[in-house]
């Protein structure tokens, strides 16, 4: 079986506060994009996982072996998976990649080993393993709440293209979020503008809603993510914002041939095209 692991972009994100286990609650408006890893599933005696494309763990520290691990011991199942992924989302980039592969194998092995387990059964599972495994499982576009786990689905938004630039290196979540904790006065944008603008489908005015309360915290970090928000706006974006924790940046374009004629003119090394994804994400 092969499965699609969609990554995701935050459109809106503010930090609500903080909650007793520690993590942070969260308002954001989520959206998966065409960019995806493959994962092909066969049964097996054992769970077994092979990477392609990225230096990452096989074993129980990969998020797609871990998936797998939990439905086996939730689900009581005798058997196991051969899982080959082939990564193509980059890493610790504020894109779910880990969290997109968790999701695939949870979707995957739920058909394959004929469990029956509803969305929100998954979803439940998918919450142990990150915060952001409860959206993708879903897919779309959708509004965030809780932990990560309160996921209600929006409708379709206008197709976008999209510009992702990434800065070589990565940035730690956890981090991330520690440093918001220490500012003085943290934004609180919140989600209503870009709420209401989904509302309304209309492409200019969503990209005027992006906001992100972590974009601050890891800019300050990173300042080259300012540099890359300007180059993009100068190749024409209709809106730009980091996405999630970061560091990678992502353009919205009225289209995938504009967002290919933008691309060309960026400097930067890591740099994709892209267009935002309604189907084959959470929604086969
Ligand atoms: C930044 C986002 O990607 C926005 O969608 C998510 O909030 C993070 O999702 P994620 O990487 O799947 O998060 P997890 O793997 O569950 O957690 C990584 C770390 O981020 C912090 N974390 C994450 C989610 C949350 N609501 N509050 C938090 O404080 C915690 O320190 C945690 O140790
Ligand atoms: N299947 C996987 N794909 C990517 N990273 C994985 C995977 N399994 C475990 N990891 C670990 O998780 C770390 C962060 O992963 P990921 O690429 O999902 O970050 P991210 O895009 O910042 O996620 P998020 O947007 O959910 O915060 C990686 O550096 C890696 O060590």
């Amino acid at each position: 079986m092969l499965v699609k692991a969609h990554a995701k972009i935050n459109l809106a994100l503010d930090v609500l506060g903080t909650r007793p286990d520690g993590y942070h609650e969260l308002e954001t408006i989520m959206q998966t994009l065409e960019l995806h890893d493959e994962l092909e599933i066969t049964t097996a005696p054992d769970i077994t996982l092979a990477v392609q494309g990225a230096d990452l763990p096989a074993g129980p520290e990969n998020l797609a072996y871990r998936a797998a691990a939990l439905l086996r011991e939730r689900a009581e199942y005798a058997g196991g998976a051969e899982i080959r992924l082939v990564k193509r989302i980059p890493l610790a980039a504020g894109l779910a990649g880990g969290s997109a592969d968790a999701a695939a194998v949870l979707r995957g092995l739920n058909k394959l080993w004929h469990l029956g387990l509803g969305p929100a059964e998954l979803a439940a599972l998918g919450a142990e393993i990150g915060s952001d495994v409860p959206f993708c499982l879903y897919g779309g576009t959708a509004l965030v709440r809780g932990r990560g786990e309160a996921v209600t689905p929006l409708r379709d938004l206008p197709p976008l293209g999209v510009v992702l630039v990434k800065p070589p290196f990565g940035v730690s979540t956890a981090e991330v979020y520690r440093r918001y904790d220490a500012l003085v006065n943290p934004p609180q944008p919140g989600c209503r503008r870009m709420l209401a603008a989904a509302k309304r489908g209309d492409a200019a005015d969503l990209a005027a809603c992006l906001v992100n309360s972590l974009e601050p915290v890891t800019m300050s970090l990173h300042p080259v993510i300012g540099a890359i928000k300007r180059e993009l706006s100068a190749a024409g974006a209709l809106g730009v914002l980091m996405s999630g924790s970061g560091p990678t940046v992502f353009g919205l374009f009225k289209s995938r041939a504009s967002a290919e004629r933008a691309a060309g003119m960026i400097r930067q090394e890591d740099c994709w095209v892209t267009a935002t994804c309604f189907h084959g994400a959470g929604r086969e």
